[in-house]
């Protein structure tokens, strides 16, 4: 097998302090949403002292019930032991001070709303807040790091850390250095999704979409391209990569699970950074989204969820 070229050349050495994952004590997660919860918990259950930070008191209660229910049903389950979910609950910090909390953390994952400006200014604070050492991550699924960094007066310790939903269940990370970005800062990175125990996928270069997702807009595509051409039926094109790709479910059930409208302001936000008319929401999806037709969550989408 030929040996693949050397891509470490592609990224700046350029850290004078870096940590590794054993230095790593304390991670906060901005943001207490789907993903910030979940990944909060990760981190916790891999015996980290973490915060858990959101600007709303009422966005953490919500955390800390949900939560709390699958601890227990992991419990419940013979998964867990109670004394393992006790000492968790004891390393988590669920707050909305989040300058007290970032000022003695060693790594920062930035998991709060998918909006450019809001990052920005998120980073340039967290810069003025956080130890040097710090690793500043973004787990946006849609931003890459390079635009976030410059916010920054620590380039070479921004990137992006891509879970995937649910956190507390898929095993795959992306690390995703920005140009900037040291190999120290994708090191510590992976050492640490490797600690939390995921495993990470180091990409060498930034790429909008990163790897899984572009897979699997490549395999959407196709299957609405069929679709669309009308040569075979929807739920037939879920039959084959269920039935001859073994895939969990297919495209179309996927697209109902996930939201049709996240399907679509994902495209829309993807045709605003490459203006490439390609990257714009197909047809068809965009009629189910103009329909209000969202998937599972509204009770229709490709398919009817109405009993
Ligand atoms: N939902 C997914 O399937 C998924 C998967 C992978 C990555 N992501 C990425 O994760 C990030 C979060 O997505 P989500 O679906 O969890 O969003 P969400 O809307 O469920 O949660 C965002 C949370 O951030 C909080 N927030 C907003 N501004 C804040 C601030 N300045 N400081 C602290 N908290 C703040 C909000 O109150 C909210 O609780 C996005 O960047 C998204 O691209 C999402």
């Amino acid at each position: 097998m030929p040996t693949p070229p050397s891509t470490a050349k592609e990224i700046v050495l350029t850290e004078t302090q870096s940590t590794t994952a054993s230095e790593i004590n304390r991670v906060s997660v901005i943001g207490a949403g789907t993903m910030g919860a979940q990944i909060a918990m990760v981190a916790a259950l891999a015996g980290f002292s973490t915060d858990l930070i959101d600007i709303k008191e009422q966005q953490l209660e919500q955390a800390r019930t949900s939560l709390a229910k699958r601890l227990d049903r992991d419990v419940q389950k013979g998964r867990r032991s109670q004394d393992e979910v006790d000492a968790t609950w004891d390393r988590m910090n669920l707050t909305t001070d989040r300058d007290a909390a970032v000022k003695q953390s060693d790594f920062v994952i930035e998991a709060a709303v998918e909006d450019l400006g809001i990052k920005k200014s998120l980073f340039s604070e967290l810069d003025e807040l956080c130890p040097p050492h710090t690793i500043l991550a973004t787990n946006s699924s849609n931003i890459v790091s390079s635009r976030i960094a410059e916010a920054t007066n620590r380039p070479e310790k921004v990137c992006n850390m891509h879970f995937f939903n649910p956190a507390l269940v898929m095993k795959c990370v992306e690390v995703v250095p920005n140009p900037q970005t040291s190999s120290e800062t994708v090191a510590t990175t992976t050492a640490l999704a490797e600690a939390m125990g995921k495993d990470p996928v180091q990409l060498h270069k930034e790429v909008p979409g990163f790897v899984a997702n572009r897979l699997l807009n490549a395999l959407r595509k196709e299957a609405l391209d069929l679709y669309n051409k009308g040569i075979v039926d929807f739920q037939d094109i879920d039959t084959a990569a269920k039935t001859a790709l073994g895939h969990p479910m297919g495209p179309f059930e996927l697209m109902d699970l996930v939201g049709i409208d996240v399907v679509y302001l994902i495209r829309l936000a993807e045709y605003e950074q490459t203006g490439d008319p390609a990257s714009l929401p197909d047809p068809a999806v965009k009629e189910l989204y103009e329909a209000g037709r969202y998937g599972r969550k509204s009770g229709h989408g490709w398919y009817s969820y109405e009993s």
